[in-house]
């Protein structure tokens, strides 16, 4: 794939937020509910590369992808493509830009009326640009046909009537058509068998080196964006957290959202173990996201306060704890057993709220000790909102604290983690030159 470094499109500050105030109720009360899609995303995509986004489902790909082509208003930001700010274009000065930069669909067809035959998908953009009409038109379709591995005959066929992977590459020719210097390529195998995967990135590559094309790649799957992208953004919750060539981001994993994505992928070779992490859990809300690191409230690495001497990982079960008793106002759900910790023995109590959340029968700091048994106490006797203020009033990361600023590890590789910022320092808690 590429190595040309000249920029052919530049997202400064996006952000894209959508508004789900929930019908007459939310109004008629002025609470009113943003959902935190996108909230400040840089990214610069050079000519020829491919540029893989990967994250969880709900991370935000879809929205920042269709955010920086303005198919969706962006809430703030910039996009340049050609030295001009896509935001702030009209429709019409729009228009010359979007034949630029196209984009591939999971299902390309699906949202295309069915009645249309396949030349029509494809034929239809050379319409609307005016680029071909009548024979011409086509013939152009036909041959853009033949270029995506299709036969010059299936013009005449409507979509219902191809394979998953053919449809793709019906939709690849309709991308194609228009002569875009970018695609962004939204999940485009992720509904197919993994050996039309296959062929159908293959072709993308191909495509690429023949027409020049630098692709935006969405995934959810590490596996598709290690083979196919030369830099990945890792995404979660809205923001990047690291981003960087491949081999850097990957070999070894930096960021613990990073490695844990990876350690969640099953490993072909049994010989080879990743000695990974876990990542429990489903990414929070947008609505409201957590404080500081986004990523804390699931992070097996977090980093604990520095006036206890405790593990990360013991420092994560007591956060999950510490959520847990946040989150509800009835002391039998903090535990799985949805005993009654009224009703429990003290011990049967300790006991269980101990192994729930993986910590030791007694922690190896005397202080955090001290903390940790008093909030079980107060957990036993029912009052969970005063055991949530007490589990919060010791045991606050900080991580939870601050929002990590993105830190250069490397040329061109950046990770937003308090862990590698070398400007935090953790005894006073401040950051040398970056925001709290
Ligand atoms: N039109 C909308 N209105 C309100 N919230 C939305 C809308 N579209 C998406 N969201 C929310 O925005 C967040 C990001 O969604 P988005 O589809 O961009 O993520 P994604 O990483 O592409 O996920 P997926 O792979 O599942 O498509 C999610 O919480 C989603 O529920």
């Amino acid at each position: 794939m590429g190595d040309s470094t000249e920029s052919v499109l530049r997202v400064e500050g996006l952000k894209a937020h959508y508004d789900s105030t929930d019908g007459f109720l939310d109004r008629l009360l002025g609470r009113s509910r943003t959902v935190r899609a996108v909230d400040g995303v840089d990214f610069e995509l050079r000519e020829g590369e491919t540029l893989g986004i990967v994250g969880e489902s709900g991370c935000g790909k879809t929205t920042l992808a269709r955010s920086a082509l303005r198919l969706i208003e962006p809430t703030a930001g910039s996009v340049y493509h050609r030295g001009e700010d896509l935001t702030a274009l009209s429709s019409p000065d729009l228009r010359d830009h979007r034949r630029d930069l196209q984009y591939v669909f999971q299902d390309p067809l699906s949202s295309l009326n069915p009645r249309l035959t396949a030349g029509d998908v494809v034929g239809e953009p050379l319409e609307v640009h005016g680029l071909a009409t009548g024979a011409e038109r086509d013939e152009r379709v036909r041959e853009l046909l033949e270029t995506v591995g299709l036969k010059r005959s299936h013009a005449n066929r409507y979509p219902h009537e191809f394979s998953g992977g053919q449809r793709q590459r019906l939709g690849i020719a309709r991308a194609l058509a228009v002569d875009p210097e970018v695609i962004v390529c939204d999940e485009p195998v992720s509904a197919l068998d993994a050996s039309v995967q296959a062929q159908i990135l293959n072709l993308l590559s191909e495509l690429q080196a023949e027409f020049g094309l630098s692709y935006v790649f969405i995934a959810h799957d590490l596996r598709v964006i290690e083979h196919v992208a030369d830099r990945v953004a890792v995404m979660y919750l809205g923001e990047f957290v690291e981003r960087g060539p491949t081999e850097t981001v990957f070999e070894p994993p930096y960021h613990p959202y990073t490695e844990a994505l990876l350690s969640a992928i099953p490993e072909p070779d049994p010989q080879w173990e990743r000695d990974g992490v876990r990542l429990d859990g489903t990414v929070p809300s947008p609505i409201d996201p957590p404080s500081g690191c986004r990523f804390h409230t699931r992070c097996p690495r977090i980093v604990p306060d520095a006036d206890y001497d405790l593990s990360s990982e013991v420092w994560r079960g007591v956060t999950d704890l510490t959520l847990r008793a946040r989150e509800t106002d009835d002391a039998a759900s903090v535990t799985a057993t949805r005993a009654d910790p009224t009703e429990t023995p003290w011990e049967t109590f300790d006991g269980s709220v101990r192994e729930e959340f993986g910590l030791p029968g007694t922690l190896p700091d005397a202080d955090a000790e001290g903390a940790l048994a008093e909030a079980i106490a107060t957990l036993h006797d029912g009052r969970v909102e005063a055991a949530a203020a007490l589990l919060d009033s010791a045991f606050t990361s900080p991580c939870e604290r601050h929002h990590p600023a993105e830190y250069e590890l490397d040329t061109g590789h950046g990770i937003a983690c308090l862990r590698y910022d070398d400007g935090f320092d953790e005894e006073s808690e401040t950051l040398a030159d970056g925001p709290e």
